[in-house]
């Protein structure tokens, strides 16, 4: 049932219009002074019929000074004036007599003297009722506590401009037909939120312990990134007494991607959190900028299949990404903390104040929590200490034992010129001690921690990965000669160039973990790291290892993992060897695109070698793929223009053209200036997306977006069946809502020889 003919609707517009006018009310009660708030309110309530008294004139006119919000709710209450809240529960909590009736929406709005809630925010627990609990028997948990009762509505509303425009209730048999209006909907070229059609199993993670990690494995569509965004909302509305912006950084894989999910944050009251990119922040940890060859450089050389010796650099790739690497590293960083013990006795002057072996005790044992330079620095101030308190003892004790010479002298039955003569001796002795400890009270603890080695973290990396003589010390038992020798000679290449890659970020930040730190402005305490796959399991550990915290949330789609030649293959590792605390999830369903786009990339995936499970797409239908032959690249282009023309006219806003590598986009590119009236937008890495373009993006770039159509291009490059380029594939044709063609000779170009052919529409 829909609009004016739901029973209930006009009711509905009448709470919406007290809700939205309380609303007014509060702000202006927050922006203005007493007086002309009692005047505002009086004005603005006139002649309206509250039936229920808790919200009466009255209780709000003494409520005026309560009703003062700090800046952050005032901004907050005006942005959500004119969609105050989306959807409706009513609740009867077992032995309460009366049924609570509450409006959830993104902020929340009590009615201070009664405490009755007006809006009740999405991220409270009782809202979990909505988006949890079916009809009938129901319970949520709150500060530890059970509450059980019976809903008896849930009802979705749609808000437009202020306007009260259709009402649904949700029962039992009820298709969630606002999730499949806001699926059919188009794309802004930025993600959005979806507090009003969260679902079950996305509700779960967003929901799941705070104060646990989780590891998401989800399918393309199923709003891994989506769901993240939402949990951090979560996590600030759970903490929001203690939290402060500094504890959560958003590690995201470009630039690009920043941008597309910038627009969700603030709806989300997620504001001024650090939003980066895993090389971004370890060069902030480092405090260095250091030259990388382009991350997606190997990737490049694997598609075009233009490099040396493949297998061995995949390998290198995956090493310096592993377990084992990190284990040699740390034997190795053994070893460096033992060229950190001091070998001998501290003095000053004659005076031993602390023992060497003392010394290497502390730093080994009692200051293990700290990173190896912070320890000589702790040393250096707890000898300074010592110093400066056992100055005084030692002046004392010289000047005792000088004075006791001096005094035996004067009374010595010496000649007196033999007399005269050792007194002088011994002045000249105590003076010259004393002189002696004031000196080296100064000096002592420089002097003594300058004999300490002192190297920058490049040096230390540097020794590990391009001496073999070092290197082959905590190899020797783990690799082979062969490989032993392929990394050295892989890793002096870098080091002549002066590059280093992003696979050498891990054990760079590890290894500045352990030796220097990193700053406590970097060390944040929850971390959700997005396209997860791409990382490795080294880079996830040392990242939890230098921030002192496991609280991370992990998502990613192994299907997507491009980079697995130096990523993750496999969660268990992730979960039981870095983050055993962890609990895994898995989202099979795909909200994204349409059944027939979904059916077909399904087909794709099953060529991979490995295992997965097909991805369950949400009952949306949309037109079959649609393959068109081209012959040459004018007539590609003619095509190309014809469709997105077609597409424009169909009401479709955001298109993307993705070709395999970006040779293959930049030769698309030209063509289309050349030959079409297209706007169009060549998009790298560290650009934004423009609006109303045509966006035309590699294959590896446009993980993690979404447009409305996609036409997938071959001009001459063609996915083959390898495990990178099915993957490419797969990404590519899972970018879509709606719909998804391709253009090329040869059907092979996208290996759609191997998809069953009425999934496809073929115009040869
Ligand atoms: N419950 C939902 N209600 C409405 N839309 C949803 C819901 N869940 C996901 N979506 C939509 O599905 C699309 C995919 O979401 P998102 O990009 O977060 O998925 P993802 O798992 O990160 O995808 P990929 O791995 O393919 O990049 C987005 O448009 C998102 O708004």
């Amino acid at each position: 049932m829909t609009n004016n003919e739901h029973p209930d609707f006009q009711e509905e517009v009448e709470r919406l219009e007290f809700t939205k006018k309380y609303m007014n009310v509060v702000i202006k009660a927050s922006e203005s002074n007493e007086e002309t708030f009692r005047e505002n309110l009086k004005q603005s309530l006139e002649g309206m019929d509250i039936k229920d008294s808790s919200f009466s004139y009255m209780s709000m006119l003494t409520n005026a000074n309560l009703l003062q919000r700090t800046g952050d709710e005032l901004k907050r209450l005006k942005k959500f004036e004119k969609k105050p809240y989306f959807a409706r529960i009513n609740f009867l909590q077992e032995k309460v007599d009366k049924e609570e009736v509450l409006y959830l929406g993104k902020v929340s709005l009590f009615d201070k003297e009664t405490q009755q809630p007006i809006i009740v925010d999405w991220r409270s627990p009782i809202a979990n009722l909505y988006y949890d609990g079916r009809l009938g028997d129901v319970s949520y948990e709150s500060e530890g506590d059970i509450y059980y009762g019976y809903l008896s509505l849930k009802r979705q509303f749609i808000i437009d401009e202020g306007e009260l425009e259709e009402i649904r209730d949700i029962d039992l048999t009820t298709n969630d037909e606002l999730l499949q209006m806001s699926l059919s909907e188009s794309a802004s070229n930025r993600l959005t939120e979806i507090v009003s059609t969260i679902q079950e199993e996305q509700n779960n993670i967003i929901r799941a312990d705070l104060n646990k990690p989780i590891i998401v494995q989800g399918a393309a569509g199923s709003g891994k990134t989506t769901i993240a965004l939402h949990r951090i909302s979560y996590f600030i509305y759970t903490f929001a007494d203690n939290f402060t912006p500094d504890q959560l950084m958003i590690l995201a894989p470009n630039r690009l991607f920043i941008d597309y999910i910038s627009e969700v944050l603030p709806e989300l009251g997620v504001e001024n959190i650090l939003q980066t990119t895993f090389v971004d922040y370890v060069m902030l940890c480092i405090g260095k900028k250091i030259k990388l060859t382009p991350p997606d450089e190997k990737l490049v050389h694997f598609i075009n299949q233009d490099i040396k010796h493949p297998e061995l650099v995949k390998w290198v790739s995956d090493f310096k990404g592993s377990l084992l690497f990190r284990d040699i590293v740390d034997r190795y960083l053994n070893d460096v903390l033992k060229t950190l013990l001091p070998t001998e006795d501290f003095f000053v002057s004659k005076f031993r104040l602390y023992s060497g072996k003392k010394l290497r005790q502390l730093i080994e044992y009692e200051y293990r929590y700290l990173p190896y330079y912070h320890r000589i620095d702790k040393i250096k101030r707890v000898l300074q200490n010592h110093v400066r308190t056992e100055k005084k003892r030692m002046v004392e004790k010289v000047t005792n034992f000088y004075d006791n010479k001096l005094e035996k002298a004067l009374y010595s039955k010496a000649e007196p010129e033999k007399r005269r003569r050792y007194v002088s001796k011994a002045l000249d002795k105590k003076a010259e001690a004393l002189n002696d400890i004031k000196k080296e009270v100064r000096t002592a603890v420089t002097t003594y921690i300058k004999k300490l080695p002192k190297h920058d973290l490049f040096y230390y990396y540097k020794q590990l990965v391009t001496n073999k003589e070092v290197f082959m010390k905590y190899a020797h038992d783990v690799l082979k000669p062969s490989e032993i020798d392929f990394f050295i000679e892989y890793q002096n290449r870098l080091n002549e160039k002066k590059t280093y890659e992003i696979e050498d970020l891990a054990s760079l930040l590890y290894l500045q973990g352990k030796l220097f730190g990193i700053e406590k402005h970097l060390r944040v305490k929850n971390i959700v790291v997005d396209e997860a796959q791409d990382y490795s399991y080294f880079q996830l550990y040392a990242l939890k290892t230098v921030l002192e915290t496991d609280m991370f949330t992990i998502v990613g789609d192994l299907a997507q993992g491009i980079h697995s030649y130096r990523g993750i293959k496999d969660w268990n590792i992730v979960q039981n060897e870095i983050f055993p605390r962890a609990s895994y999830k898995t989202l099979q369903k795909s909200y994204r695109t349409t059944v027939e786009i979904m059916n077909a990339a399904n087909q794709i995936l099953r060529l991979l070698p490995i295992d997965l499970p097909t991805v369950e797409p949400v009952v949306r239908h949309g037109k079959k793929p649609t393959f068109h032959k081209t012959s040459s690249e004018k007539e590609t282009v003619k095509s190309i223009e014809n469709e997105i023309n077609q597409l424009y006219k169909e009401g479709i806003k955001t298109i993307a053209l993705i070709g395999k590598t970006n040779e293959e986009c930049k030769k698309l590119t030209q063509l289309l200036k050349k030959h079409s009236e297209l706007p169009i937008q060549f998009l790298k890495e560290n650009e934004e997306i423009h609006k109303d373009e045509v966006v035309i993006v590699s294959s590896h770039l446009s993980k993690g977006l979404e447009f409305d159509a996609v036409l997938v291009c071959s001009l001459g490059a063609s996915f083959l069946e390898n495990e990178i380029d099915i993957k490419l594939l797969y990404v590519s044709m899972t970018r879509p809502l709606h719909r998804l063609s391709f253009f090329g000779k040869d059907r092979s170009n996208f290996l759609l020889d191997q998809v069953d052919s009425e999934l496809l529409e073929i115009e040869e």
